[in-house]
C-alpha cells in the first residue's frame, strides 16, 4: 500500500482537482489518498463556529459562502449535473444548518469538532465523486469508521489497537485499490466526529502508512520538497534533498509549517519513508525524509513563527519562581490545552510564548494573575536557526530587535519584534521578504 496526501491547496479547485488525477494516474498499486478540506474552507468552518458560538447574526451567510464554494467547485469540475453528488453535498449542509440553528449543548471544543468535520467530508466527497466520473474507481471511506481516538476535542489522540483491526478490514488492498479519506478527523468514543489538531491531515496520513504497514509514503505540497527556509519569508531557499527521521522531527516541533509535528513519529516506527513532493512539478524528486544520518555539509535552516504572544510571569515581593510555581504554571497550560512555542525561567520570572490565534489567551492570563504580576506582549516573532554559525546568526538578527536569545549545539531560538521594514541582504543564501 502506497499513501499519499493532499492538502487544501491540491484541491483549490478544478484545475487543482484535475491535476490530483494526473498524478495518481500514475500509480499501479493499491493506494489510499488522504485529502484535507478545500482551501480555506477549515478557516471559514472556524469563522462560522465562532458566530455560532456568540450567537451573531451572520452565521447563516457564512455557511451559504462555504456552500457556494462547494458548489462553484462541483460545476466547474462535471461538464454533467452530478444529481447524487448534489444530493449529498446538499445532505451535510442540512446536517451543519440544523447544527447552527440549536445552542451549543457540550462544551465548545466538542460542538467545533462536530462542525470543523464537514470541511473533510465535504472535500472528499467531490473528489471521490469526480474520480469516479472519470473512470478512476474508488471506494470513498469514512475515516471515523476507522481511526479510533479519545475525547480529547480539537487535540484528540489516537487508540492505536483497536484503529489497526478496523484499518486492516477497510483498506484491503484486493478489495479496492484506490482508496479516498478524510484527514483530520477520527471517531471519539461515542462514534461522533473528533479532529486531531489544526493541519493535521499529514498526521492522518502517517497513521494510515503505519497501521497499514505501507511501502512509503508522499505528501504533495505547493513547494518542491522541505526547503531550507520557508518560500514565503525568505527567497533564495535551497530543497533539502535528505532529511533523517530525527532532523525532520526537529524542524517539524520548531515550527517548519511544511510538515506537521506528529507525523514523523509513526513513520520512524516502521522506518516507513516520506517523500514530500511537489503537486506542480511531480516528476521532480522532492525531498526524502528516512533514517540515517544528516547529510554533510549541514545547511543552515531557518524557520519563523510570526504573530506570538509573550507572557511573562513574575512572583510578588520578589521571591523565586520554585518547582510548585512551575507546577501551577504547568497545570494551567495543561487545563487550556496551550501549545507553547518558547519557555524560559530566570530566579523571579518565567516567560512563555504562544500562538496569537490560542484563543484562551485571555482566561489563562486572569487565572495566572490571580498568583502573579502577569505581562502580555503581542506582535513578536521567534527565529529559529538550525545549524547555525556565528555569520549566519549575525545576518539573521541584523534588523530585528531581539529580546530574548536561547542557544544550544544545533539550535538558536530569538524572540524578536515583528519583522523591520529592512530586508536581510545577502544572508548566507537567503534574504527575508519584505511583508
Ligand atoms: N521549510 C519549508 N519548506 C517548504 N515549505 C515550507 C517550509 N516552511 C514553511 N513552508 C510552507 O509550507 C507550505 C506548504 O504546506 P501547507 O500550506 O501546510 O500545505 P498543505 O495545506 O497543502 O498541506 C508552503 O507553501 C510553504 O509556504
Ligand atoms: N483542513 C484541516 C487539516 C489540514 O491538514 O489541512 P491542510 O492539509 O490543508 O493543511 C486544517 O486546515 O487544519
Amino acid at each position: 500500500m502506497i499513501i499519499y496526501k493532499f492538502g487544501g491547496v491540491s484541491v483549490k479547485d478544478a484545475e487543482a482537482i484535475k491535476n490530483i488525477s494526473k498524478i495518481i494516474g500514475e500509480v499501479n498499486e493499491p493506494l489510499t489518498v488522504v485529502v484535507s478540506a478545500i482551501d480555506n474552507s477549515t478557516n471559514l468552518l472556524e469563522e462560522i463556529i465562532d458566530a455560532h458560538y456568540s450567537e451573531k447574526a451572520n452565521v447563516k451567510l457564512l455557511l451559504e459562502d462555504l456552500k457556494q464554494k462547494h458548489l462553484t467547485l462541483i460545476l466547474d469540475l462535471f461538464d454533467k449535473f452530478p444529481k447524487n453528488l448534489l444530493t449529498k453535498i446538499q445532505n451535510l449542509f442540512s446536517e451543519m444548518e440544523a447544527r447552527v440553528v440549536k445552542p451549543f449543548s457540550q462544551s465548545f471544543n466538542y460542538e467545533y469538532d462536530q462542525m470543523i468535520a464537514y470541511g473533510e467530508l465535504l472535500s472528499t466527497t467531490i473528489v471521490s465523486a469526480y474520480f469516479n466520473h472519470i473512470g478512476q474507481k474508488n471506494m470513498w471511506v469514512d475515516i471515523r469508521t476507522c481511526l479510533d481516538a479519545d475525547d480529547k476535542y480539537r487535540d484528540a489522540n489516537i487508540i492505536w489497537d483497536s484503529s489497526e483491526e478496523k484499518a486492516k478490514n477497510i483498506f484491503k488492498p484486493d478489495a479496492n485499490h484506490l482508496f479516498i479519506t478524510q484527514g483530520f478527523i477520527a471517531s471519539d468514543s461515542k462514534g461522533n466526529a473528533c479532529s486531531l489538531g489544526r493541519e493535521g491531515s499529514d498526521y492522518t496520513a502517517a497513521i494510515l502508512a503505519y497501521l497499514l504497514d505501507a511501502e512509503k509514503m508522499i505528501i504533495w505540497k505547493d513547494v518542491l520538497g522541505v526547503l531550507n527556509a520557508d518560500p514565503d519569508y525568505f527567497s533564495n531557499t535551497t530543497k533539502l534533498d535528505l532529511i533523517p527521521y530525527h532532523e525532520a522531527i526537529e524542524l517539524s516541533y520548531y515550527g517548519a509549517s511544511v510538515i506537521h509535528p506528529k507525523t514523523i513519529k509513526p513513520l520512524q516506527a516502521k522506518e516507513i519513508p516520506l517523500w514530500v513532493k511537489s503537486f506542480i512539478k511531480p516528476k521532480e524528486e522532492g525531498t526524502l525524509i528516512t533514517k540515517g544520518d544528516l547529510p554533510q555539509p549541514l545547511l543552515p535552516n531557518f524557520i519563523v513563527k510570526k504573530q506570538q504572544v509573550l507572557i511573562s510571569i513574575k512572583s510578588h515581593n520578589f521571591s523565586f519562581i520554585g518547582e510548585n510555581d512551575l507546577f501551577f504554571v504547568f497545570s494551567l497550560i495543561n487545563k487550556y490545552g496551550v501549545k507553547l512555542n518558547f519557555t524560559q525561567n530566570t530566579a523571579v520570572s518565567f516567560v512563555f510564548c504562544v500562538n496569537h490565534s490560542f484563543r484562551f489567551i485571555e482566561g489563562l492570563i486572569d487565572d495566572l494573575k490571580l498568583k502573579y504580576d502577569v505581562e502580555r506582549e503581542d506582535g513578536l516573532e521567534l527565529i529559529t536557526v538550525r545549524h547555525y554559525s556565528p555569520d549566519t546568526l549575525a545576518e539573521i538578527t541584523e534588523n530585528h530587535q531581539i529580546l530574548i536569545e536561547q542557544k544550544n549545539k544545533n539550535t538558536a531560538i530569538f524572540l524578536s519584534q515583528g519583522t523591520q521594514e529592512i530586508p536581510l541582504e545577502d544572508c548566507c543564501c537567503l534574504q527575508e521578504k519584505r511583508q
